[in-house]
């Protein structure tokens, strides 16, 4: 049996080559693992111990074993050996340590010290076994602390976008019989007892992931459940070849770790037709209505959706057309929409927001908030990508690009205080009671749209020489205070800010695509990949 421990009820090897008009080769048996081997070790140690007698069970236990570069390892072997031997992660575990960080030397180096990932407690944390009315389930093996890279999957199936029936089946015949074994003894959720051809369908529906323009079957990821109030975020690597997934918050041994497989902001209706492909109603909490706690998330998810849907339009409209309109802020939507997503424990949401508003600022000249906002993004994207993403790479160029335009800003101010001291000795003082010069000041929409019309921008330059027209060209510190010169520590309680429409340096990162992928985060922190329908894409 497999780990999935599922009986494979389907013949393999019995496609219906009459219907699907594919040959269908037998191979030989898999290799039976070693009959002595022991399992009291974890993870790729097990394999490596199988594969290679040398190695003392202390030196694997111990974690002093080197993998040599030389034994590259096939693939195909070790999970043959793993499945056929039965092994999983069912061990015993210890607590944990500390969860990864950004750390001030990353972000000092521009990135050049981060390392490849390591996990701080290196024993595998979870394990696969059922999970009532689910099938198989993941849970936590031991105590999993908030950003731990939970699992990183190769697919073993792919298929290109569009798909439809024929080139999958196709695919699934290339595939050597070990893996077609494999990929007919996952979740079906309604296998029939004699169409293989439909079983592989069924199968591919509801396990595939899409990663881009493909997608994707993995045999292990697919074994992840899915939750509207997920645990565990996941993503694909492009470069990497493989779908990464991290704890977003600490997860206590024995809980079961799941994923969303669809949107987050919508209603709970929304979210049930969406999942009505993978063939289950979900009972998350979320999902409960009729509870207290229900009836809470699915009044904030509406909201969510809605700040969302006008966050899309803010962002396709130009400056002069919110003029025009004289609509509000459209940081509002972004702040409001944040507080929401912490509310709910969305944390996988909280990226593409925290991105959004350090564009809005950034476009408005406020950069010292422009930072701090990014540097939350960069948390939220280290724990839920992992500290060599290349995702959290580019954040911390955007920062360093942030900060040197906030210095260079900084620098132009100081001369121009200069200058102007000398021309005018105590105009600095008159600056600082200057009710127009204050960042943290919220001023509303008509303040900030319909108020400050370019003939009274004008009126209030001439009264005050030192107030510049704020733009990312032009930029002008946020105030005296923001001079320190150091970045600013992440400051969740915002309440700043007059903004105007900033040239996204990214280009426009939401779309209204009708994909389950979830939320607008899709191309900024992916290809964002998720169990869905490829056909819905
Ligand atoms: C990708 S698989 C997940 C793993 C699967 N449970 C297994 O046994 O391998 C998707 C299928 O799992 C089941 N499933 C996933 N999440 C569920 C949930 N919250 N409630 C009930 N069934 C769920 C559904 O049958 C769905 O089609």
């Amino acid at each position: 049996d497999s780990e999935c421990g599922e009986a494979n009820e389907a013949e393999n090897g019995s496609l219906d080559a009459a219907t699907t008009g594919l040959a269908f080769q037998e191979e030989p048996e898999i290799a039976q693992p070693n009959e002595t081997a022991e399992r009291p070790f974890a993870g790729p140690a097990i394999l490596w111990g199988i594969l290679s007698s040398e190695v003392s069970p202390q030196a694997m236990n111990d974690g002093s074993v080197n993998f040599p570069e030389s034994e590259v390892l096939d693939m195909d072997a070790i999970v043959n050996i793993w499945l056929a031997a039965g092994y999983d992660c069912q061990l015993p575990l210890e607590e944990t340590a500390a969860s990864p960080a950004v750390t001030d030397a990353m972000l000092m180096d521009g990135g050049e010290s981060m390392q490849p990932y390591q996990s701080p407690v290196p024993i595998c944390p979870y394990l696969i076994k059922e999970s009532p009315g689910k099938g198989q389930g993941v849970f936590a093996a031991r105590h999993v602390v908030k950003g731990e890279r939970v699992l990183v999957d190769k697919p073993f199936f792919v298929v290109t976008k569009p798909y439809n029936a024929r080139t999958v089946l196709e695919e699934f015949e290339r595939m050597p019989f070990a893996r077609r074994q494999q990929y007919m003894q996952l979740h079906c959720p309604n296998r029939s007892d004699n169409t293989n051809m439909i079983d592989v369908m069924c199968i591919f529906e509801a396990n595939c992931f899409n990663i881009g323009s493909a997608a994707a079957m993995f045999l292990t990821a697919t074994r992840f459940n899915h939750s509207c109030l997920p645990n565990i975020y996941y993503s694909w690597s492009e470069k990497r070849d493989e779908i990464v997934l991290h704890s977003m918050t600490d997860i206590p041994k024995g809980e079961e770790m799941t994923i969303c497989y669809g949107r987050a902001f919508c209603t709970r209706d929304q979210r049930q037709s969406e999942l009505r492909i993978y063939n289950f109603y979900c009972g998350c909490p979320a999902c409960q209505t009729e509870t207290a706690s229900g009836k809470a998330s699915e009044s904030r998810r509406l909201v969510m959706k809605a700040l969302n849907d006008q966050i899309i339009m803010f962002q396709s409209m130009l400056n002069e057309a919110l003029l025009v309109y004289g609509l509000q802020d459209p940081l509002m939507p972004v702040l409001q929409l944040i507080e929401l997503i912490k509310e709910e424990k969305l944390h996988g949401e909280l990226m593409t927001p925290y991105r959004d508003a350090a564009d809005y600022l950034r476009g408005r000249g406020n950069f010292e908030e422009a930072l701090t906002f990014a540097h939350l993004e960069l948390e939220e994207e280290v724990v839920c990508l992992g500290n060599d993403s290349d995702v959290v790479y580019k954040t911390i160029e955007y920062i360093e690009g942030l900060e040197q335009v906030f210095e260079k800003a900084k620098g132009a101010e100081m001369q121009e205080c200069e200058e102007t001291e000398e021309l005018e000795p105590g105009a600095l003082d008159d600056r600082d009671n200057d009710p127009t010069d204050s960042d943290a000041e919220i001023q509303s929409p008509e303040q900030t749209h319909g108020a400050t019309a370019p003939e009274e921008q004008k009126q209030k330059q001439k009264q005050n020489p030192l107030q510049k027209q704020k733009s990312p060209e032009n930029p002008t510190p946020t105030s005296k205070r923001s001079q320190s010169g150091r970045i600013p520590k992440p400051n969740t309680s915002h309440t700043a800010a007059t903004v105007e429409l900033g040239k996204n340096p990214e280009g426009t990162r939401r779309t209204n695509a009708k994909t389950p992928v979830s939320t607008r985060a899709a191309s900024t922190h992916g290809p964002r990949v998720s169990v869905s329908s490829a056909r819905n894409e």
